[in-house]
């Protein structure tokens, strides 16, 4: 089966591919998820390792969806939906418990290097970072519609701007004279807020913020995390790779304790409710050489755990 399925395609080099497959500890007869299926490079080998067993891969982007027609085989399905409704799409396909989930959180470089999805600052092009393409709204809706209290939030909480409010004041004061609906025009309305010899990072930084609030990033993978807990058996692995400190620093909280926030339950008796055991203590990373061939890895943390 191995020749037809796609490994690292022009659509997105997986990332810490071999590291992922260890940690599901894949059964031929077991029932699998892949919630961020992207260019299937993690759900293809996977696949190849199901005999019996089925695989359930989720995109909310059509262009994923496409794409996972060449895995087409009774071992596979493809879920086009958002990874926050996990539970009741498994249930929908009669697909609960499972043995295993894995999450491979953010864009796809496909998404990144297509100039008309918004995504890139390389590229001009609409101001619009939608993963689903009919999401309810988009960065410009974001930089034109949005007071400036929350775009000064947006860009300190997702983005870690310095200048954050500076920033926000800045574009609400642009946006006055002209809408602005471009990756073209964003650049020049916050052209002097971009610190000398550091506008690369800094508009990666002000373009993570706008995109993880375009996608509702962060309430998506807290619901979706949240649902593991029910869609797991008792045993089954999850295993999430995140890029940044505000997604990883959520993972790591989740597995540890089931919960984001404060301290793990107890019951009546002083016992810690822990819905899972964490295999990681330390993120697992990318080795010196992925990151050379692939520059994406660099920021990858892997944590897996089991289910209780
Ligand atoms: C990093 S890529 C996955 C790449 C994939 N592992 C591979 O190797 O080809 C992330 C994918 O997850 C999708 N995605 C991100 N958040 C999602 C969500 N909340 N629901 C469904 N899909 C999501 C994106 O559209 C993107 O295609």
């Amino acid at each position: 089966m191995s020749a037809e399925l796609p490994n690292d395609t022009a659509y997105h080099r997986p990332v810490m591919l071999a590291e992922c497959l260890e940690a599901l500890d894949l059964r031929p007869d077991g029932r699998y998820v892949d919630v961020t299926f992207g260019g299937g490079g993690h759900s293809a080998r996977m696949l190849e390792r199901l005999t019996t067993g089925h695989l359930y891969s989720f995109d909310q982007d059509a262009d994923a969806e496409a794409e996972a027609a060449q895995l087409a085989r009774p071992q596979f399905t493809f879920i086009r939906a958002n990874f926050r409704d996990l539970h009741d799409e498994l249930a929908w396909h009669g697909a609960l418990p499972v043995d295993g989930l894995l999450a491979d959180l953010g864009v796809s470089s496909h998404q990144f290097d297509t100039p008309e999805r918004g995504f890139s600052t390389r590229f001009d092009g609409p101001l619009d970072m939608r993963m689903d393409p009919a999401g309810p709204r988009t960065a410009a809706d974001i930089v034109n519609d949005y007071p400036a209290a929350d775009l000064h939030r947006i860009f300190g909480m997702y983005g870690e701007v310095t200048n954050a409010r500076t920033l926000a004041n800045t574009l609400a004061t642009a946006r006055r004279g002209q809408n602005i609906q471009t990756i073209g025009e964003l650049k020049k309305a916050m052209q002097s807020c971009m610190p000398r010899g550091k506008e690369n990072k800094y508009l990666a930084q002000v373009f993570q913020a706008l995109r993880i609030e375009v996608n509702d990033e962060m309430a998506a993978l807290q619901q979706m995390l949240e649902q593991t807990a029910q869609v797991l058996r008792p045993g089954g692995r999850l295993v999430v790779m995140s890029y940044h400190s505000l997604e990883d620093r959520l993972v790591k909280n989740f597995m540890a304790k089931g919960k984001f926030f404060g301290e793990a339950e107890k019951d009546l008796f002083g016992h810690t409710h822990q819905p899972f055991d964490v295999l990681t203590r330390k993120p697992v990373e990318a080795s010196a050489n992925e990151v050379a061939l692939n520059s994406r890895a660099r920021s990858a943390k892997l944590r897996i755990a089991i289910k209780n």
